[in-house]
């Protein structure tokens, strides 16, 4: 299930709940003859229902929809206003649904602050209209019922993004892994082509992964490739992305760079490798193959297969080496 249609049931349970909370509230102020009460829990409920009403409007847009922030305000100084205008003895503890519902449907800064100028209100009253026993233990259960909530939703919010992390990043080496390079290359082609700005990639393989492999182990090619990768990420500038491929093979992706700017970074990627002496393995070497996009490549697949040609162009010129194939000119 996407994050998008994650959120929309779980506001959309959150609104529902709440309303049937504040509804059973609403019948109970009528039973008892509380109108005003009866009146105040009516309109809550009409704008929790809205909110499912707009939740499942903006269920494709669930992430940035701007108008649960409205609806939440609406609730929350509907209820401040009741609390300081009434005096309805527990009405205090209305503010318990609202404090979930702001934390779980809205981002977690914004949920924090309408919960704060809700509880700010509700606690100040509750301390001057009832006995000192009485107005910690509601404060209590009120700041705790927040804390408890902003808890659970921030370590969410925490593992999602791990989670979207680890989809996207190769387990060995830490630089983004094949799944990600195409859905990448495909928006920065659409890039280039809509602004004109030159695109090169790199294809890059470990000259004689079998020979390492043989002779220092899986583990020991898997340290060499996460040390190559280190080396990469502090060679490469900000825009540029790295990524893990299968066989010892890594891919560039260097959007605003020609021809010329490609060469000077194949090289030094080249040398950067080439002449350092690596913990384990000692020397070893890269071979590159180089190209920039041309007219014709509107896709992935061209540029990502012209470049492994021209990086198996470069092994067979020998190891340690870097290949150029040109693009077709882009016209203006
Ligand atoms: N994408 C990318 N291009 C690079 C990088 N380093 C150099 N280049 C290209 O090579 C050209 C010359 O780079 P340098 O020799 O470092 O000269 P420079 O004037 O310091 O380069 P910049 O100020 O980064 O433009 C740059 O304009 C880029 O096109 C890099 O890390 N990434």
């Amino acid at each position: 299930m996407t994050e998008t249609r994650l959120r929309t049931w779980s506001h959309s349970a959150a609104y529902s709940l709440t309303a049937l909370v504040i509804s059973v509230l609403a019948l109970q102020n009528l039973r008892y003859g509380f109108y005003q009460l009866f009146y105040l829990a009516l309109a809550m409920t009409a704008l929790l229902l809205a909110g499912l009403v707009y939740t499942y409007f903006c269920r494709r847009h669930q992430l940035s929809a701007p108008g649960h922030l409205i609806i939440l305000a609406g609730l929350n100084s509907g209820l401040v206003a009741a609390v300081l205008t009434m005096n309805a003895p527990g009405i205090s503890h209305w503010a318990m649904p609202l404090l979930v519902l702001n934390l779980l449907i809205l981002p977690l800064r914004q949920g924090l602050a309408l919960c704060a100028l809700l509880l700010l209100p509700v606690i100040a009253v509750t301390w001057l209209g009832n006995p000192v026993t009485d107005a910690v233990i509601t404060s209590a259960g009120l700041l705790l019922l927040a804390a408890v909530t902003a808890l659970y939703v921030w370590h969410y919010d925490h593992m999602t993004q791990s989670a979207q992390d680890l989809a996207i990043t190769d387990p060995i080496t830490g630089a983004h892994n094949a799944r990600f390079l195409d859905e990448t290359l495909q928006k920065e082609i659409s890039r280039a082509i809509a602004t004109g700005h030159p695109l090169s990639v790199i294809s890059l393989s470990l000259d004689h992964h079998d020979q390492i492999r043989d002779l220092h182990g899986k583990r020991g090619l898997n340290r060499l490739l996460s040390q190559i990768t280190r080396q990469l990420f502090e060679t490469i500038r900000a825009g540029d992305s790295l990524y893990s491929l299968q066989d010892s093979e890594f891919f560039l992706i260097l959007p605003f760079t020609p021809e010329e700017g490609l060469r000077v970074i194949a090289e030094r990627i080249r040398r950067t490798i080439a002449e350092r002496d690596w913990p384990e393995t000692g020397k070893v070497s890269v071979s590159l193959g180089c190209t920039t996009r041309g007219n014709g490549d509107t896709s992935t697949e061209l540029l990502r297969q012209r470049a492994t040609n021209a990086m198996l162009e470069a092994r067979k010129h020998g190891a340690d080496s870097a290949w150029f194939t040109p693009g077709e000119p882009v016209r203006a």
